[in-house]
């Protein structure tokens, strides 16, 4: 197969990797019984949003924080979402992951792919601002949507908020998860 050939198809089968996160469910709603969960995409796509349009510490690079919202579940295309409840260690957790993310950076071209392993890293490592940020974001954006299905689907999710107590690290997010907890109590 010729080299241009050989690029297309691995462009082809990272989109179809995509495709599997636009439709894999987010585990911790499906234990939970959740109707029409929401899939891992749908989780990285608003954690991305905020990152670009609700941040506002100008300290923060909004543009890296995107990246690391789109690159930071990629692996969950290969492996799955694996919750804190399934008995998979954390390190068990990163090496599947990190398996998965080589083999998805080899699709591409090698730029791409060394930018894929590198944002994935920084943000597993969690020590840049920006990662830090969107840690925050990711644990954000599960709250809220939990918040969303105790609403819409009169369900009680308070093991989500329960188990992301105290964790949050950014000033801007915290202020967030409180007044989120204040709506939340305040009886409607
Ligand atoms: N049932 C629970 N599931 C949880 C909890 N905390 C996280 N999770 C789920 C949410 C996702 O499906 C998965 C991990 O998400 P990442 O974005 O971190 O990959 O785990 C919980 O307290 N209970
Ligand atoms: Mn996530």
């Amino acid at each position: 197969m010729a080299t241009e050939d050989t690029a297309i198809m691995g462009v082809f089968e990272f989109c179809k990797l995509l495709g599997v996160l636009k439709h894999l469910d987010r585990t911790g709603w499906v234990r939970k019984g959740v109707d029409k969960p929401e899939s891992v995409a749908g989780h990285m796509y608003r954690m991305a949003l905020l990152s670009f349009l609700a941040t506002t510490d100008p300290s923060i690079d909004r543009n890296k924080c995107i990246k690391l919202s789109l690159v930071h579940d990629l692996g969950e295309s290969i492996v799955g979402d694996i919750t804190p409840l399934d008995g998979v260690s954390k390190e068990e957790k990163y090496k599947k992951e990190k398996s998965a993310i080589e083999r998805i950076s080899s699709l591409l071209p090698e730029s791409v792919g060394n930018e894929i392993s590198q944002l994935w890293e920084e943000y597993e490592k969690g020590e840049t601002p920006e990662s830090v940020y969107v840690k925050d974001l990711d644990k954000f954006d599960m709250i809220f949507q939990a918040y969303e299905y105790e609403t819409s689907q009169n369900m009680d999710l308070q093991e989500f908020f329960t188990s992301t107590e105290d964790l949050f690290r950014t000033d801007q997010v915290k202020s967030w998860v409180e007044q989120l907890k204040h709506i939340r109590e305040t009886p409607k």
